[in-house]
């Protein structure tokens, strides 16, 4: 371990189980960065709406291989001390968590160019450690020497009721059997494509939150935490 205990912690798991909650709030409490890998996939997405690159669900990968100079993401500090991510410039935290991004982040995620530049931007910005990352393949691939490696689950029911409310809590328009569809459907294209699929890695230790309240799984992930500096 190193001296100031500064270590990389990679938190990954199928989607809406709460692993940005967690993540957040474990760096808060350690005065780490927080990177959510997730929202750097939804802004490309956006990017490719907003740009025309997608017809009828398909997304013209030449066009995208070509603009992918033109798409910068980064994350800045809004006045509440919460990451909110920035296309080009430009605040898209809420146009990221739509259900027309959610239903288009994994066909884009799945192609290789894009993970490829994606995950080189995520080890650029842990290479100093001190970094908790939240996503589908930070303990396999972005960061496989992770000095502490979370996979979390729940069931696919209280994952959607969980991000049902979320966005209803945030004024966007959803259905539960649109938003159960989604994460059923993102988390099979996750586990199947060919690059990065969504897989524990062998030495993560895996959470099942389904019946764990915040302050719960907080506290869990903090535990895990010390026994990993004590290492
Ligand atoms: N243990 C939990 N119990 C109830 N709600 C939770 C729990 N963990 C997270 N949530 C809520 O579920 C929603 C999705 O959590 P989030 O952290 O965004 O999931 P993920 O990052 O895995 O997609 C958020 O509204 C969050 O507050
Ligand atoms: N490291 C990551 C993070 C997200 N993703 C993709 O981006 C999508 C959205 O990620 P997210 O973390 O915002 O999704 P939720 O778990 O919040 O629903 C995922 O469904 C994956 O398709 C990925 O491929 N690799």
């Amino acid at each position: 371990m190193n001296a100031n205990n500064n270590i990389v912690i990679a938190i990954d798991g199928f989607s809406s189980c709460g692993k940005s909650t967690m993540a957040k709030e474990l760096a808060k409490k350690l005065g780490y960065i927080y990177i959510d890998s997730g929202a750097m996939y939804r802004a490309v997405t956006l990017f490719c709406i907003q740009n025309g690159l997608v017809t009828n669900g398909v997304i013209d990968e030449d066009r995208l291989k070509d603009e992918m100079r033109n798409i910068k993401i980064e994350f800045r500090i809004n006045s509440e001390g919460r990451p909110e991510t920035y296309l080009n410039d430009k605040n898209v935290e809420q146009e990221i968590r739509s259900m027309q991004v959610s239903n288009l982040v994994s066909p884009v995620s799945a192609i290789g160019f894009v993970r490829e530049a994606m995950t080189r931007l995520q080890q650029d910005m842990g290479r100093r450690k001190g970094i908790v990352m939240d996503g589908r393949d930070i303990g396999t691939t972005v960061f496989p020497n992770a000095e502490l490696k979370i996979f979390v689950t729940a069931s696919s029911d209280t994952r959607a009721k969980r991000r049902l409310e979320e966005m209803l809590r945030k004024g966007q328009t959803a259905t539960y059997d649109e938003v159960l569809k989604n994460v059923e459907e993102r988390d099979y294209i996750d586990q199947h494509r060919t690059v990065s699929p969504l897989r524990k890695a062998d030495d993560a230790i895996l959470l099942d939150n389904s019946h764990m309240t915040l302050e719960q799984q907080d506290q869990w992930l903090y535990n895990e935490y010390l026994k990993a500096v004590k290492k």
